[in-house]
């Protein structure tokens, strides 16, 4: 059975369709990419992928169940999450904060350390505390634990992006753009984390313009324009598709 599946998914901005009748389907532990021109729909499709933005037609499945109409948090409960182009962190938290306000049992006050007195909550941040640790670790960040997430570097900024979704457990992470402003040496760290997780079980679909990074994580890859579904298929394949090709300037992927 698919992990994720998504039938036929239409959003329309006004008079603009920015997604036009996708079709897709991930399997467990899949990782599938997703390429495509400036405006193709990328986005707006993880937004409807992840509950952010409701479509205006088509089904999304989860585990065969429909989650068309599903809450971002309760898909993220279920198991799928995401990230964000442009990551959306707490920049005058510190980057441990910022993993533990991610945790769905966390309230903003526990942080501050007001009135949370008795023991069972103690135990319960004690625990969160060492998950965020792990999760720190695992991502290289142990070092920059208590700095001001503000702070950090871009590639450094996606880590922490990720770690915040790490918190979840997730089953499926989406990740939008997870080397766009970050330094060579960390598209390395990055995607070597991505294999890892993917080891461990983890499903991603990764929309991506740095298509050689892409090509190295992904099994297979979607390229969108317009819209639509351009090309699928074994990412060397779809790269070397004359129609993408030519979606991408005439030839210069
Ligand atoms: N909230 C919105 N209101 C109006 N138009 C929107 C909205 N969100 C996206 N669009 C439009 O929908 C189209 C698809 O945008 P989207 O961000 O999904 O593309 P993308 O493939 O992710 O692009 P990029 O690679 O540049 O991030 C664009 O033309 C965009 O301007």
């Amino acid at each position: 059975m698919s992990l994720l599946q998504a039938q036929d998914i239409t959003r329309r901005f006004g008079g603009f369709t920015a997604v036009d009748g996708v079709s897709l389907s991930l399997a467990p532990a899949e990782v599938l990419g997703i390429a495509g021109t400036n405006g193709a729909g990328k986005s707006t499709l993880f937004a409807s992928l992840a509950g952010q933005q409701l479509p205006d037609s088509g089904q999304i499945r989860w585990l065969g169940q429909d989650i068309s109409q599903a809450p971002p948090h309760q898909r993220a409960r279920a198991g799928l999450v995401r990230t964000f182009q442009v990551p959306r962190e707490f920049k005058s938290l510190s980057v441990l904060d910022n993993l533990l306000v991610a945790a769905p049992q966390v309230r903003a006050e526990t942080l501050l350390g007001t009135f949370w007195t008795s023991s069972a909550a103690r135990q319960q941040e004690r625990a969160l505390v060492e998950k965020a640790e792990q999760v720190l670790e695992f991502l290289n960040l142990s070092r920059v634990r208590d700095t001001l997430a503000g702070g950090l570097s871009g590639g450094q900024k996606k880590l922490v992006e990720l770690g915040r979704v790490l918190m979840l457990e997730p089953r499926c992470i989406l990740l939008d753009e997870p080397f766009a402003g970050v330094n060579p040496v960390l598209i390395d760290e990055i995607s070597e984390r991505i294999r890892q997780l993917h080891a461990r079980g983890l499903a991603f679909i990764i929309i991506e313009h740095h298509l050689q990074a892409l090509k190295a994580l992904a099994g297979r890859l979607i390229v969108m324009d317009r819209g639509r579904i351009l090309a699928e298929g074994e990412p060397e394949a779809v790269l070397n598709d004359a129609r993408v090709q030519e979606a991408y300037m005439g030839g210069v992927v």
